[in-house]
Parts: structure tokens; sequence; C-alpha cells
């Protein structure tokens, strides 16, 4: 298990991590969102030991990351790191022989992730002759030829199309299914909710929310969707439940978020089926992409870049 313990960290006066903690569990996909500059990269940097904080600890299965830990983690940088001008196939094993394996196996491996990630025919290719999608694919591959226990990836989708999407979150979910544990950041909030089993929002440096969606969606005050025939005329004043937002859809439909405030579900269903037809009601389960503006809007102040 990953532990982030209080973890602060300052560049001169700009306070980029302000006593940020949380843990990511065995097999876990763990999505680290936020919004830019609260400080994600920093913290993944601190975790992987090759930036120092000031204070505040990272431990990596009760132990703190040193050399030896450090060589269990496959790192993605944002600013991503490879040799343009080395061949692909030349630079995995380069890499891999790096983590210490012999090259028969550093070959083995290099083969089987070019493979898994559909790069295997630019094997002998320049890495900078690949477009940045597929550069991309390489920096992920490198970051797997090392057989991690441990994955920490700076958003490692962005700029991909859909079909590398697709071909990376496979790979990613093999490993978590393998129990290694995955952390990435990343500001595709609806590919966060898609593939993650846990999400940490962070803001002006501390995590100000994490757990599953279901859990970040939790609230005292659950909304309804209603749909009824855009004539009805049903009137919640009486049970005092609000009605925050209503619109008519088409020329047909009336459909109105509520709020039962105090009352169950099913006493606005049965008030609104009294009135006539209910075509939809269901609770509303918001994206992310809510929750996370929801988040990031309460903060104290915007996030900016000179704190
Ligand atoms: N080397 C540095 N020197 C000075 N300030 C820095 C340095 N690196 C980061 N910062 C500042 O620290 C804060 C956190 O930056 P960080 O890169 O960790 O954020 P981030 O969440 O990864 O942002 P993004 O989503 O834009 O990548 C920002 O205010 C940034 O300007």
């Amino acid at each position: 298990m990953l532990v982030i313990e209080d973890l602060y960290k300052s560049y001169g006066t700009v306070k980029a991590l302000d006593g940020m903690s949380f843990q990511v569990h065995p097999g876990e996909m763990f999505g680290f969102v936020g919004s830019n500059g609260a400080g994600k990269t920093t913290a993944m940097r601190i975790i992987l030991g090759v930036l120092a904080s000031d204070s505040g600890s990272v431990t990596w299965n009760d132990r703190k990351v040193d050399f030896a830990t450090r060589k269990e983690i496959g790192y993605m940088p944002e600013e991503r790191g490879l040799y343009p001008r080395m061949k692909v196939g030349e630079q995995l094993i380069y890499l891999a022989q790096l983590h210490g394996d012999p090259v028969d196996k550093a070959t083995s491996d290099m083969e089987y992730w070019t493979e898994k990630l559909g790069i295997a025919h630019r094997r002998d290719d320049l890495v900078q002759t690949l477009s940045l999608g597929n550069q991309q694919r390489v920096q992920l591959a490198a970051a797997l030829v090392s057989e991690p226990k441990l994955m920490v990836l700076d958003e490692p989708f962005s700029g991909l199309d859909p079909v590398a999407v697709d071909v990376m979150s496979e790979v990613l979910r093999e490993k978590t299914r393998e129990g290694v544990p995955v952390i990435f950041s990343s500001h595709q909030l609806d590919l966060v909710e898609r593939l993650c089993d846990r999400v940490g929002i962070v803001s002006q440096g501390a995590m100000v929310s994490v757990g599953t969606i279901d859990e970040l969606r939790h609230t005292d005050t659950p909304e309804y969707i209603l749909v009824t025939h855009a004539d009805s005329r049903t009137s919640f004043d009486h049970l005092g439940v609000k009605v925050p937002e209503q619109r008519i859809e088409g020329d047909r439909m009336k459909r109105r978020i509520v709020t039962p405030e105090g009352f169950d579900g099913q006493s606005i269903l049965r008030t609104a089926l009294a009135d006539g037809p209910v075509y939809e009601f269901s609770p509303r389960r918001p994206h992310l992409e809510e929750l996370f503006r929801d988040v990031v809007s309460t903060a104290p102040d915007a996030e900016k870049d000179n704190r």
C-alpha cells in the first residue's frame, strides 16, 4: 500500500503542497484530479523520490521510498523522458537493463509490451519519428518493462485518440488485476470516472475529496429527476419540496430536478402520479466533472500559480 502523509512543499514563496494525505491500495486504479497548479505533479515527483518534500512522509509497503523501493515504481513523467534519437526497441531494452534486467529478459519484455501497446511495427524506428500518441505508448512501455509493483503516471492519456486510450487503459487494467496499484493524473474527468476505482480531488496543494465515485456523489440532500407531461401542473409546494431546475423538452415533456428535503422520493413520485403520467423518475447522479467543479469552486480562493 502507498501511504502519503501530510506532505508540504514550497518553491520559494509558492506553496505547492499544503498538507496532502491519501492512500492507494493494492490493485487499485486511483485517479488524481485537480486544477492546473493544484500540486499533482509535485506530489507525484515526491512519491517517486525525485523531489524532496519539506515535511511529511511517503511509504510504500511500510518502507520509505529509497533507491531500492524506487526501482519497484514505474513512472511516466509529465515532461516525458525518452531519447528522441534512439530506436524504440533499443531504448526500451536499455531502460530495462538500467533497472537491472539481463539483456534476454529486457528483450522479451520489450517485445511483449510493444506488441501489447500496438507499436511492435515501430521497434526499429527512431522515437522522434513517431507521432506524439505513439511516443506516449513507448513512454508507457518504458514504465512497464521493469515489471513495476506500483505505477505513477502523470497525465498518461493527454492528447491520445480514443483507440489509444482504450489500448492504454486495458494495459493498466491488466496491471491492477495483477494487484499493482496504478495512480494517474488526468484532466479527462469522463475517463477518470470510467476507469478509476477511487478518485482524489486536489485543490491548492491538499486532497479535498477522496473516495469511489459513488462515495463522492453521496449527499444528505439527494436530488431526483422527474419527467412528466409538459402541461403537468403538479405542485410540490405543500410538501416543501424544492425544484431548483425545470425545463420543457420538445413540446411534450417537462423535466424537473426535485430535492425532497426530508421527504422520501416515493412521496414525490406518488404526488406526481396523482396528477398524470410520469415518464421518468430516478435519483440524479452527478458526473465527476460536476463534483469537481463543486469542490474546486468552494475552495477559499481559485487555483492560481502563485500562492
Ligand atoms: N520548479 C518549480 N519552481 C517553482 N514553482 C513551481 C515549480 N514546479 C511547480 N511549481 C508551482 O507549484 C504549484 C503546483 O504545481 P504542479 O505542477 O505540481 O501542479 P499540477 O497540479 O501538476 O498542475 P497541472 O495540472 O497544470 O500539471 C504551481 O503553483 C506551480 O507553478
